[in-house]
């Protein structure tokens, strides 16, 4: 085992645009994650495990979904001690999604601002690399895929698109996501609303029961939301979760809100805040989710863990699991391994 200090890394990193510095990033994962040369960022994986919605997590700290949106090195950053991994969003066909620039760092808030727009190559190619990948699930590491729809797919016609990616998705997956919380697809949002969540949840539950039949195994479902709705849209989003048999609930994509960053260079881009600055919002959430599901349905907290306290605080709010991105990008693989241990230590 012999991590390079992030600190020596970041710099230069840093020093490059934010989407470079991330290409140039997986790509050299891609590359190395089977090569000797990964013992470079390997740590070891803290062992605390505890069983959700039926699966055993060796712990309770996954990679969010984003990062790795086409599953290219899943192994690679299995090495960085996740208990669980989520990549995508991936959606039936590749696409290019927004023009650049569409990444924007605001280190005085340890924050991004993305507004991607689910740019992937596509479910054929997502799911080629997902079965590639073999050491980390090897190893006990758990996978989650999660599915979005194509810009150019009209809304009224999401679920079909979603339709597609649970079918695709459901023989790889350990779970799988559905995520209807992006704020950089026109009008994705509005399926987080009563009707159309309904309507959507429905219809991946009947598809879901078929494909639990065909395959011989059930897949958990969980579903991702924003942080960026009221206590009422919580509870109607609870309800309805429960209503169709959903096995999960993902909280918190990024936000539209931009008070913590108000006046910092880029704070006036579009798109989604993720970081320090969604911390709040997303542990709101978590609490509102958890009062109005009860005990016992799984929660996953994610938004702005920066730290071990970071990620206590998600479990304190009501999360089982926590998931991180841009912690990573601010403290580095040592994030991993320090919120892990904090949620074993603390149990
Ligand atoms: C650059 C970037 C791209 C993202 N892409 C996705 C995505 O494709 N699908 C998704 O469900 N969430 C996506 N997210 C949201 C993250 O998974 C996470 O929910 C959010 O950033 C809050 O967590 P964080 O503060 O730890 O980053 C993305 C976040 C960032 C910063």
């Amino acid at each position: 085992m012999a991590l390079i200090p992030y600190a020596l890394t970041r710099p230069f990193l840093f020093g490059l645009d934010p989407e470079h510095a991330h290409e140039l990033t997986l790509g050299s994962l891609a590359r190395l994650q089977d090569t000797p040369a990964r013992c470079l960022w390997t740590q070891a994986r803290v062992q605390d495990p505890v069983t959700v919605a039926g699966l055993r997590f060796p712990n309770r700290i996954g990679l969010a979904a984003g990062l790795d949106k086409n599953g290219r090195c899943i192994d690679g950053l299995g090495d960085m001690g996740f208990g669980f991994i989520e990549v995508g969003t991936v959606t039936p066909l590749g696409q290019p999604g927004n023009p650049k620039p569409r990444m924007f760092r605001l280190p005085e808030r340890q924050a991004l601002i993305n507004r991607l727009g689910f740019n992937n190559e596509g479910l054929d190619a997502f799911l080629a690399n997902v079965q590639r990948a073999r050491r980390f699930r090897a190893a006990g590491g758990l996978l989650g895929l999660n599915i979005g729809k194509n810009a150019a797919t009209p809304i009224e016609r999401a679920v079909d698109d979603y339709l597609i990616g649970l079918a695709g998705v459901y023989p790889h997956a350990d779970y799988v996501t559905v995520n209807i919380s992006s704020p950089n697809t026109q009008n994705l949002r509005s399926l987080q609303s009563d009707e159309a969540l309904d309507g959507l949840l429905g219809a991946l539950q009947a598809r879901r029961a078929e494909l639990a039949a065909q395959h011989g195994r059930q897949v958990p479902m969980f579903l991702k939301i924003a942080p960026d709705l009221d206590e009422t849209q919580v509870g109607v989003i609870a309800a309805t979760l429960k209503k169709h048999g959903l096995d999960g609930v993902i909280a918190t994509n990024t936000t539209l809100a931009r008070e913590a960053v108000a006046g910092l260079p880029h704070a006036q881009e579009a798109g989604g805040l993720s970081g320090r600055p969604v911390f709040e919002a997303s542990n709101r959430v978590i609490r509102q989710l958890r009062a109005a599901l009860g005990p016992g349905f799984p929660i996953v907290g994610v938004g702005g863990v920066l730290s071990g306290e970071d990620a206590r605080a998600k479990i304190a709010a009501g999360a089982d699991l926590v998931q991180l991105y841009t912690g990573l990008i601010y403290r580095g693989p040592e994030l991993v391994a320090e919120a892990a241990r904090a949620l074993a230590r603390k149990g």
